[in-house]
């Protein structure tokens, strides 16, 4: 019973420390109240760094990789790295250091002392890591507050050019703590090793150039010091595996039936954009969904069928272009538990905008269904709304929608963005937001580029209806589309693992849907 305790212990501050994301002010806070309950400073880098070179031994083994080049800072990023060259040098590697600016805060002064007394090669320019096989990146970690400039630079930009792989430690130094700009000038690592909990702008999509691999080191931050500095409710969570998990239904009731497992109506397609309806009703069987209704212009219903065949298509009057020009009169749109609009839908008429806002169900809008809303439509339609809303807009769309231009502060714009609308927004950057109207905003941190392409969006659009219709009684809008944005960027990296990232085409997401749960452990 006691090792059970301990056992669901570790695993729910495992669950916890990978949810959490910290600003650079927060971790400060975090750390101060560590030390004032009596951890010492050096004790805390002595373990920090032994946990780094662990790691790189691990990642680089000195039969492999023997010459470790060394870039050292002036604050305690620099005396972070100070440790790690003492421990991988009583491993066997040869150490050289780069320590660019000559004054240090004392506790990595005091390392760099004892490193050159063990007869390390110390020197001031950053040539003398050229030769080195694998480069750490100690030079600034969250304590870098401006631009960086002049010699330090070009030292920087110089050893972006070699083609050794780089660790940073904590964060590429030159990267911004909360937003991942980058000040000035920024290391290109390799891996990135974040010390304690994960830093904001490492989540960002402008710092993804500069991270490469992303690692927790975990120093056993006590939860009570966390949760004193972010609160019981804290802004942003990062999304896991853990928690994504929890909202698919991969579990279905042995006693259930195809109405149990809910009813999602699609509605799309155009002559001119006659595929995307297809992807969404191919990402929405993947789902599982019991039942599933496609309103499509009237002339696409055969090819709609070829490809799903298990769904209910209504063809539509169409307009002389081929968009949908009005919804039958016995389509019952409060007869659906899920509702999606837009794939390949036209901006050609808004005749349904208005039938689909009124529907008392979720309805995802995603695409056209975006930018009709945008063009049509004030955006307080949405605060009548009974059921949730929810808005899928790449960048291009969202600042149709609200006008407001993505910027370095993209999370609080989002925030803002969600809670005057009151919709649920999903803004597909390169690693994908999820704004609820009200409480945190959900990060996805792992993603591909992969899914960069025509038709990766309609996929997701489909899975949400799915996943939407099926929704528990106690399961909140946020988990179920936390599940949904993970899982499509799930399927996307196992397909480029089997196929490169140039054969995750979009049906090949949709195919790669059922595997890519079915190998998680
Ligand atoms: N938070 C924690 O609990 C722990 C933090 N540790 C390490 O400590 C780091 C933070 O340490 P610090 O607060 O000393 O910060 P940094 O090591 O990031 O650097 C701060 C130093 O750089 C100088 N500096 C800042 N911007 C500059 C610029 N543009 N050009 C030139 N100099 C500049 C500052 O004057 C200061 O001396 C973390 O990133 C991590 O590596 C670890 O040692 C252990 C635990
Ligand atoms: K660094």
């Amino acid at each position: 019973m006691q090792d059970k305790n301990i056992e669901q212990h570790i695993n729910e501050r495992f669950t916890q420390i990978q949810k959490t994301v910290v600003t650079a002010q927060q971790m400060r806070r975090i750390e101060s109240r560590i030390f004032k309950a009596g951890m010492p400073v050096s004790a805390l880098m002595e373990k920090v760094g032994g946990l780094i070179a662990r790691r790189i031994q691990a990642l680089y083994p000195y039969g492999d990789m023997p010459r470790i080049g060394i870039l050292a800072g002036p604050g305690h990023n620099g005396g972070d790295a100070f440790v790690v060259a003492r421990e991988l040098y009583f491993q066997g590697y040869e150490i050289r250091l780069c320590r660019p600016l000559p004054r240090s805060k004392d506790l990595t002064e005091q390392h760099a002392q004892y490193a050159a007394s063990l007869g390390m090669e110390i020197g001031q320019g950053v040539d003398v890591l050229q030769s080195c096989d694998v480069i750490v990146d100690g030079l600034f970690g969250f304590g870098l507050e401006r631009g960086i400039e002049g010699a330090i630079a070009d030292l920087i930009h110089q050893l972006n050019t070699w083609s050794q792989p780089v660790i940073s430690i904590d964060l590429p130094s030159g990267i911004h703590t909360d937003t991942g700009a980058v000040l000035g000038a920024a290391i290109q690592a390799t891996h990135t090793l974040c010390l304690g909990l994960w830093k904001l702008g490492l989540l960002q999509d402008q710092s993804l150039p500069y991270s490469g691999h992303l690692h927790l080191i975990d120093f056993d931050i006590p939860v009570a010091d966390i949760n004193a500095v972010l609160g019981d409710m804290p802004d942003i969570h990062r999304m896991t595996s853990v928690t994504a998990k929890k909202g698919l239904p991969t579990q279905r009731h042995p006693n259930t039936h195809k109405y149990r497992q809910g009813h999602c109506l699609l509605v799309g397609g155009s002559q001119k954009y006659a595929g995307s309806i297809i992807l969404s009703a191919l990402g929405a069987r993947a789902t599982g969904v019991g039942m599933m209704t496609i309103a499509v212009p009237a002339s696409l219903k055969p090819l709609v069928l070829q490809s799903v065949p298990e769904a209910l298509v209504i063809g539509c009057p169409e307009t002389e272009q081929g968009a949908i020009a009005s919804l039958p009169p016995e389509l019952l749109l409060d007869s659906f538990n899920a509702i999606a609009y837009g794939p390949g839908v036209t901006t050609e008429t808004n005749a349904i905008l208005s039938a689909v806002l009124a529907c008392a169900c979720p309805l995802v809008l995603d695409a056209d269904g975006i930018n009709l809303l945008a063009q049509y439509r004030p955006l307080e339609t949405l605060q009548a709304r009974l059921a949730p809303t929810i808005l899928t807009p790449h960048p291009g769309e969202f600042k149709r929608l609200f006008s407001d231009k993505p910027s370095q502060e993209l999370l609080s714009v989002v925030r803002r963005a969600a809670q005057s609308s009151n919709a649920y927004i999903v803004y597909k950057g390169a690693r994908v937001i999820l704004a609820p109207p009200q409480g945190a905003v959900w990060i996805n941190p792992d993603s591909t580029p992969a899914l960069a392409r025509g038709g990766s969006g309609d996929v997701l659009t489909g899975i949400f209806s799915g996943l939407l219709s099926q929704r528990l009684d106690d399961q909140a809008t946020s988990e179920i589309l936390c599940s949904g944005i993970w899982w499509h960027a799930q399927a996307g990296l196992f397909a480029a693992r089997q196929r490169t990232e140039l054969g995750v085409d979009p049906l090949t997401l949709c195919q790669s849907l059922i595997s890519a749960i079915a190998s998680q452990p």
